[in-house]
């Protein structure tokens, strides 16, 4: 197997050299290395950085470079597993003094031990792996999952058995996803009277990743609980609306009176901790990152988004006015001189997250009064 040695952040390592050709990784080098997953691996290292966990498992490693960050750049103690007994042999060729390095099979491995922080980062989904994550995991739960397809809505049959809910392709579909595989985590956690608060949770390109804190006790699971629930999205026009709980009502669309069609169940509640995410913004500047520009513009934007369940893509709902968008900034405005919160999302560019009703939407992009 052909090597090359690799530097992310303050690490170096060494990965196989990997197909160049290949349509989408894993490619056909037999131990999985993809560079476009840096900046996952740089916020979960930044994360461990401010939170600072007693230990931290990387549960499925394949060249280890995630853990090996963890271990080297925060300063936590990490074990690495994988179930692949090449990937586990050259973890431990990468690995200093002081990394754990186990190959088994993750569930197993969860099952029997339990450890402060737990990171799924697997092949596509990671519905197989939730449940023993969430027994394994003290403090903090991290889980990537990269079928967006599945958890967005353009896959639909497969998204509804990996996740027990029913996304739909909206123009909010990012979010969608990212909230589908939230409630599927608490849901998950909370047959275990324990509960989850989201503390750093974003989505980019063809990956969704969560940063979440563990709670124990019935309270924090019956609280959790209390987070589910759906968006009730119209069928006809852009309007929306939250629905707390497990059964979705039956509603009407207050504009156009077609029914409102339930999408989850979903995480209602916020996604991230502003104050966790300003903590880890003025580290970053210190963590030598290649991505570091991109955190830096994706931090402030989670920290001030609003806590709402959907965004709206304004030059989608132009574009259906028939009528040319306004700047961003002209259309924040316009929200906020009505009256209401508005702020950009990092979902998308020309997404507003705002608590307006729809026809004050339309009215801030047309520039007329509701
Ligand atoms: C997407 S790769 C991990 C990438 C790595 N975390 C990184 O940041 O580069 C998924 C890895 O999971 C391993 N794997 C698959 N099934 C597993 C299981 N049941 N238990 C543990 N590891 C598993 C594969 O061998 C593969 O190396």
């Amino acid at each position: 197997m052909e090597r090359v040695l690799v530097t992310e952040g303050r690490t170096s390592f060494f990965a196989p050299v990997q197909d160049e050709n290949a349509a989408f990784p894993p490619g056909s080098a037999p131990i999985f290395y993809n560079r476009r997953m840096e900046a996952n691996r740089d916020a979960t290292v930044l994360f461990c950085a401010a939170v600072r966990p007693s230990d931290y498992l990387d549960a499925m490693g394949a060249t280890g470079v995630r853990g090996l960050r963890v271990a080297n750049e925060s300063g936590t103690p990490v074990t690495i597993n994988d179930i692949d007994p090449g990937a586990a042999a050259e973890i431990r060729r990468n690995a200093g003094e002081g990394v754990e390095v186990t190959c088994g099979d993750a569930n197993a491995l969860m099952s029997t031990r339990r450890f402060d922080a737990v990171d799924l980062d697997p092949f596509g989904t990671p519905a197989p792996f939730v449940d023993a994550a969430c027994r394994s995991a003290r403090r903090y739960l991290c889980v990537t999952a990269t079928d967006t397809a599945p958890l967005c809505g353009a896959h639909l049959k497969a998204g509804m058995r990996r996740y027990f809910a029913r996304p739909m392709n909206t123009d909010y579909h990012s979010e969608v996803g990212l909230r589908i595989l939230l409630g599927f985590v608490a849901r998950e956690m909370v047959k275990y009277d324990r509960g989850i608060e989201p503390l750093f949770c974003f989505a980019r390109e063809h990956f969704v990743r969560l940063h979440l804190r563990v709670r124990r006790g019935v309270r924090h699971a019956d609280r959790t609980l209390g987070r589910i629930g759906y968006v009730m999205q119209c069928t006809n026009d852009i309007h929306r609306e939250e629905a707390v709980g497990l059964i979705p009502p039956a509603a009407v669309c207050p504009g156009c009176g077609s029914s409102l069609r339930p999408i989850g169940p979903l995480w209602l509640g916020g996604v991230n901790d502003p104050d966790l995410i300003g903590q880890m913004a003025g580290l970053l500047p210190g963590m030598g990152f290649g991505t570091e520009r991109y955190l830096s513009r994706l931090l402030p934007l989670l920290a001030e988004e609003l806590p709402t369940s959907s965004y709206y893509d304004y030059h989608e709902v132009a574009k259906h006015l028939r009528a040319s968008p306004p700047t961003m900034a002209v259309m924040l405005e316009r929200l906020r001189a009505a009256g209401y919160g508005a702020t950009r999302t990092h979902y998308a560019g020309t997404g507003v997250r705002t608590d307006a009703p729809a026809d004050v939407v339309e009215a801030a992009v047309l520039g007329v009064n509701p």
